[in-house]
């Protein structure tokens, strides 16, 4: 149990952009000058009014200089402002993109290296999920919705500006007149969007996983005629998804709200401006400025409301990714090699592998192991036995250092195998499975998984365990394809491609749980005496139901309502 927290559903936003600092960092200077480009297209636009109102009066005055001079300015505007949102579109989005790879190699690099434990307890599709589609659409928002955001808000704030400084008179009627119902509005947005966007989130995650479940226990429902129950259960797992996103629609419908008072206030603008300005041509000047510059500015504020919901959504989206950072954490720096340990008290530490007073339980309160205490000097033999569900493979799990004993310790030649970094723990012990996962890929590719072995290094092994024969049999022999999770083989085969392979890996403890069970005996035990002559020093411990294979065994340790007793015990051998 003792192995990081659990993934939250809907984790706070509070602290949000600290906690993404780290991986902003990198990419802040392209997103400073993105940002600093886009406002300086949103300038050039809000300049346009101003410009307009300028030619309104000097046509008004019949100033044939400043219309043209005024034309030439607003011709630079245009250009200005396609040269500035276009470099800033693709600084922007050159930035967010990378900051979404680093997001995704990280949660990559992290899931692969997240302890077995963590990664069991959560539905494959959540993970996935997590990794891929939510960090797809953060790429999808810094690209596309946050140039968008900051010219809008660009020109909300320019634009006010050349209000102001045209009449400040007409500007504060015109702001008095919108801020309160513009606040309102916002506010009843910000009450109806609390949370909605993360439920909506994990709601879309939870989709997600029950559909990636289906696809794989496909065999399983079709075998049992439980497609339709799947089905059902997905509906359901829909239904909810649904009533999320008719949440979140229900906030963004809120700032709609906000368009009703663009035709209100644009009618207030030219009555207001006959009456407060009189009807010269400056004036009717400035009344044009206004019409246009709050068309522009109710356009960005509506802009700016509609895209509140991505920002909304983005949050949760992040907040989740960076959630699944923390609780992953940083993956460990290979530690060099251990010193040869001694004892706290100065005592040489015992070699081999000691299982000393673990406890482990999957379920708070429903202990599987209790308090298991075994030893196993270098070279040492021994078969592991018990009912099923006596806890052998979690025992196997944590001898391999895949789990972290809720008390006790594991140790090998002294060392804790939690303590060890990853790649020197595999040193130490290997853990082959009945279930062997493959890679999509070759034999060859899949047996130099984590070894690196050569041609040579890989025929070798696959000799010394009498499997030529079977690898001849095989349409490409070492370059046969084993297909998405070892589909194309049997479960046979992708067993004897764990065995050879942890006969490449040579670590000083080898654990093999019920990792021949698919194998036929005949094969299985000419490769389990093929490791156990190959093992020399090695220690050999292995899993096992069948009588012929425990037989081989001198030593025998059987699981037993969380227990373990060696036999023979020192009293049966005398
Ligand atoms: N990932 C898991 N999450 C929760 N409970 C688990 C998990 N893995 C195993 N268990 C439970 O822990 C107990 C021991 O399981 P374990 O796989 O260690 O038994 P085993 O002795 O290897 O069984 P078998 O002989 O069937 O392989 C079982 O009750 C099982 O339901």
């Amino acid at each position: 149990m003792g192995e990081g927290r659990s993934l939250q559903e809907a984790p706070s936003k509070r602290g949000l952009l600290r906690a993404a600092l780290p991986y902003l960092r990198p990419h802040l200077t392209g997103i400073g000058w993105g940002a600093g480009l886009s406002l300086a297209a949103s300038a050039a636009v809000a300049l346009v009014p101003a410009a307009a109102g300028a030619i309104t009066t000097a046509l008004l005055e019949g100033d044939t200089v400043q219309v043209t001079t005024v034309t030439l300015v607003l011709i630079g505007l245009a250009l200005a402002h396609l040269a500035a949102r276009h470099s800033g579109d693709l600084l922007l989005g050159t930035a967010g993109e990378r900051l979404v790879r680093t997001l995704r190699d990280q949660a990559a690099e992290r899931l692969a290296g997240a302890p077995l434990r963590f990664v069991e307890s959560h539905a494959a599709g959540e993970l996935v999920g997590r990794a891929t589609a939510e960090i797809a659409e953060l790429a999808g928002f810094v690209r596309q919705q946050t140039p968008a955001l900051l010219a809008s808000a660009g020109y909300l704030l320019i634009g006010g500006y050349v209000l102001v400084s045209r009449s400040w008179p007409l500007a504060l009627v015109l702001f008095a007149a919108f801020t309160p119902p513009a606040l309102f509005v916002l506010h009843r947005f910000r009450v109806r969007s609390t949370g909605a966007w993360g439920v909506e989130a994990a709601r879309q995650a939870k989709v997600a996983a029950t559909f990636a479940e289906s696809l794989e226990a496909r065999e399983t429902l079709q075998l049992a005629g439980a497609a339709r129950q799947w089905d059902r259960r997905y509906a359901r797992d829909n239904d909810r998804l649904l009533d999320g996103i008719a949440q979140t629609t229900r906030a963004l419908n809120t700032m709609t709200a906000i368009q009703a008072f663009e035709c209100l206030a644009t009618a207030g603008v030219i009555l207001l401006g006959g009456v407060l300005l009189g009807g010269g041509p400056g004036e009717v000047g400035t009344v044009v400025v206004f019409v246009l510059s709050c068309r522009g500015m109710f356009d960005s504020f509506i802009e700016l409301t509609r895209l509140a919901g991505s920002v909304q959504r983005t949050r949760a989206g992040l907040a989740r990714v960076l959630d699944l950072l923390a609780a992953t954490g940083p993956v460990p720096e290979s530690s060099g090699p251990v010193p040869e340990s001694s004892g706290q008290d100065g005592r040489a530490v015992e070699r081999g592998l000691q299982v000393t007073g673990v406890w482990y339980a999957y379920v708070p309160g429903e202990d599987v192991l209790r308090g298991v205490t075994l030893a196993f000097p270098p070279g040492d033999r021994a078969v592991v036995v018990g009912a099923t569900g006596a806890g052998k493979s979690t025992l196997a799990k944590l001898m391999a250092g895949l789990y972290a004993p809720d008390r006790g310790t594991v140790r090998h030649d002294g060392a804790d195998l939690t303590a060890l970094a990853p790649a020197e723990r595999r040193r130490r012990v290997a853990l082959i499975p009945q279930d062997v996962q493959t890679v999509r890929g070759t034999i060859a590719a899949n047996l130099a998984l984590g070894t690196g072995a050569g041609r040579a290094d890989l025929e070798r092994a696959v000799k010394l365990l009498g499997l030529d024969g079977w690898l001849k049999g095989l349409p490409d022999g070492l370059d046969t394809e084993t297909g998405a999770r070892g589909a194309l083989l049997s479960a046979g085969e992708r067993q004897l491609i764990g065995l050879t392979r942890a006969a490449l890996l040579g670590p000083a403890v080898l654990i093999l749980d019920e990792a021949t069970a698919d194998v036929d005996p005949a094969t299985a035990a000419l490769i389990e005496g093929a490791l156990e002559r190959q093992a020399g020093a090695r220690t050999l411990i292995v899993i096992a139901h069948r009588r012929a294979t425990i037989d081989r065994f001198a030593r025998r340790i059987e699981l037993r309502g969380g227990e373990a007793a060696t036999h023979p015990t020192p009293e049966e051998t005398t």
